[in-house]
């Protein structure tokens, strides 16, 4: 298994530079986020590893092959969920299944076994038989995702996966994402939801107007200041305790508590260190945001101060 593999990928629609220089790697076994502002060039990346789209220079490889000069060799080997899902509207969700099973040269009867096994994986038995037309979003997701696994793909391209899915299936998705990872599959999700993306990827792909993160700017954004959150059962005492430490000047104090600025975990063990030796009751204490958001909102940042 070969993952994929993306160098100086660019793709423009007329003047428009959707994606101008993408560099990444995944290596089989692991989820990649992709991440970025709306416009940023995402599903034209993912069209473009689903061999849907033609980049106009960089080289890609999914699973050890070129989607330009190989797509068919891609196309046995990746499964694509795109972000909506076209169907045969009078189709049942078992029928879209079998088709598809079909249309990748399974057999009939292999092709429905294939359609209940995944129809079982992705929780739609009780609607296996009602056309895809009356299928809510959520639950065409979940048929999407059924169908991009229907061939049982080396590389998964999942665009925007959880919209629309209920918290449960949520979860289910998540679960069902690293379970197709500890299988040596390879993933790439984009989401805008990072805090789901939190739960899911080992890694990340920041894609920002068209151009992909380097590692080390990835890393600078990592070390920067994040905030936390604090929560007391006492948020006067909070306050004071904060003011006594120095730390009063940079905090936000608003109805749940304060939110502090600190560059290092070191300072973040001692601010709590300081408040519960202050006789603050600290009800709660983490970071207000999670290790994807962070760099995200602070390269967003930074591509801001650049433009
Ligand atoms: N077929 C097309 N023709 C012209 N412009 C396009 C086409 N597809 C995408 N674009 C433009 O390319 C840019 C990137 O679009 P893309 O859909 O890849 O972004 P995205 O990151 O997936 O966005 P979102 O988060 O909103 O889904 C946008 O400015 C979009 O308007």
């Amino acid at each position: 298994m070969a993952g994929i593999e993306v160098s100086g990928v660019a793709r423009a629609f007329g003047d428009v530079h959707a994606v101008r220089d993408a560099t990444f790697t995944v290596e089989p076994g692991h989820v990649a986020g992709l991440i970025g502002p709306n416009g940023s060039g995402k599903t034209t990346l993912l069209l473009m590893l689903a061999s849907l789209l033609r980049p106009d220079a960089g080289t890609i490889r999914v699973a050890g092959f070129d989607p330009v000069t190989d797509p068919a060799e891609v196309r046995a080997r990746m499964g694509w969920m795109p972000d909506l899902l076209g169907s045969w509207a009078s189709l049942t969700v078992r029928e879209a299944l079998v088709t598809s099973a079909r249309l990748y040269g399974r057999s009939t009867d292999a092709a429905r076994a294939r359609a209940d096994e995944l129809i079982g994986l992705v929780d739609l038995d009780e609607l296996a038989d009602r056309p895809t037309r009356v299928l809510s979003r959520g639950q065409k997701q979940r048929l999407s995702l059924a169908r991009a696994l229907v061939h049982d793909p080396e590389v998964l391209l999942l665009d925007e996966p959880a919209s629309g899915l209920d918290p449960v299936a949520r979860a289910g998705l998540r679960a069902l994402v690293r379970r197709l990872a500890s299988e040596g599959r390879t993933v790439l999700v984009s989401s805008h939801v990072l805090a789901e993306l939190e739960e899911m990827a080992d890694q990340a792909v920041y894609l920002s107007g068209g151009v992909t993160a380097a590692a080390d700017e990835i890393a600078r954004a990592a070390r920067t200041a994040r905030d936390w959150r604090v929560r007391s059962l006492d948020p006067e005492r909070l306050r004071t305790a904060l003011d006594a430490a120095g730390w009063g000047e940079v905090a936000r104090i608003d109805n749940l508590g304060a939110i502090v600025p600190l560059a290092t975990e070191e300072d973040a063990a001692q601010l709590i260190a300081h408040l519960v030796g202050a006789g603050v009751p600290v009800s709660s204490f983490a970071p207000a945001v999670g290790d994807l958001e962070h760099v995200f909102l602070d390269l967003s940042r930074n591509g801001e101060e650049d433009a």
